[in-house]
């Protein structure tokens, strides 16, 4: 499997580290391509590194940063990754750098989707770092396995950047950049922490059929790099 460990005592340690990588890659694109593209999962565990990455000494107004996903919710929740993002990467340093967001005041999230594939596909992909997080249920990005889409949404070859998803786990609609926007980045990074999902992510390397998270790393052209620690 397409797959590297890295595995750090702390959270701490693994924020400062990952914050480290994420940041050498990007000033890696900035430098051969005169910008650098970022997408950024949500959820619980992304807080630290996100934290540590704002401080980061780049050129962050040459940085976009976007999220993998997004919850259907307006970015005043609490459930916002956008949120999210604005309160932990989004500041310091990194206050200078482009946001684009997923979510739009759309009627459906159908309509959401649409308006944020114009916006994902107006820029220069590939993404240069995509960083992913994991549910226990083996989801990544908002590919939930419940998903009714989720077969196509795995499959796909092309099509629109970003995809509805509608989800009986999730707790609201989703929005997601699709699997080749995610697959096709340059550099692809796995964040978890805690024992749980490690064994969840051994489980899906081991077995099939495949869950998500292990169809993004069969598809990946590059290693994904796993950073793990166990919960603080
Ligand atoms: O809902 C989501 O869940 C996953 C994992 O979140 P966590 O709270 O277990 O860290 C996250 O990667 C995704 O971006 C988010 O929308």
């Amino acid at each position: 499997m397409n797959i590297e460990w890295h595995t750090f005592e702390t959270p701490s340690a693994l924020a400062d580290a990952l914050a480290a990588a994420v940041a050498g890659e990007l000033s890696a694109a900035v430098d051969a391509r005169a910008g650098a593209l970022l997408a950024v999962s949500g959820g619980t565990t992304p807080r630290l590194f996100m934290e540590r990455l704002s401080e980061a000494p780049l050129d962050w107004e040459k940085v976009t940063v976007t999220l993998a996903d997004e919850r259907f919710v307006p970015p005043s929740s609490d459930r916002s990754n956008a949120k999210l993002a604005r309160e932990h990467l989004l500041k310091n340093r990194a206050a200078a750098a482009i946001f684009v967001p997923l979510y739009s005041d759309a009627g459906d999230v159908g309509e959401a989707a649409r308006l944020a594939a114009s916006r994902i596909s107006a820029l220069p992909l590939p993404l240069d770092v995509v960083v992913l997080g994991m549910g226990t249920d083996g989801h990544t990005a908002s590919f939930f396995p419940d998903a009714a889409n989720i077969g196509d949404i795995l499959a796909a070859e092309d099509g629109p950047a970003v995809l509805p998803v509608i989800s009986g786990t999730a707790q609201e609609p989703r929005l997601t950049l699709s699997m080749p926007v995610i697959s096709g980045a340059r550099s692809v990074f796995l964040h978890i922490e805690g024992d749980d999902k490690k064994a969840v992510l051994e489980r899906a390397l081991a077995e099939e059929p495949p869950l998500p998270i292990r169809a993004v790393i069969e598809r990946t052209a590059v290693p994904v790099r796993v950073y793990w620690a166990p919960k603080g």
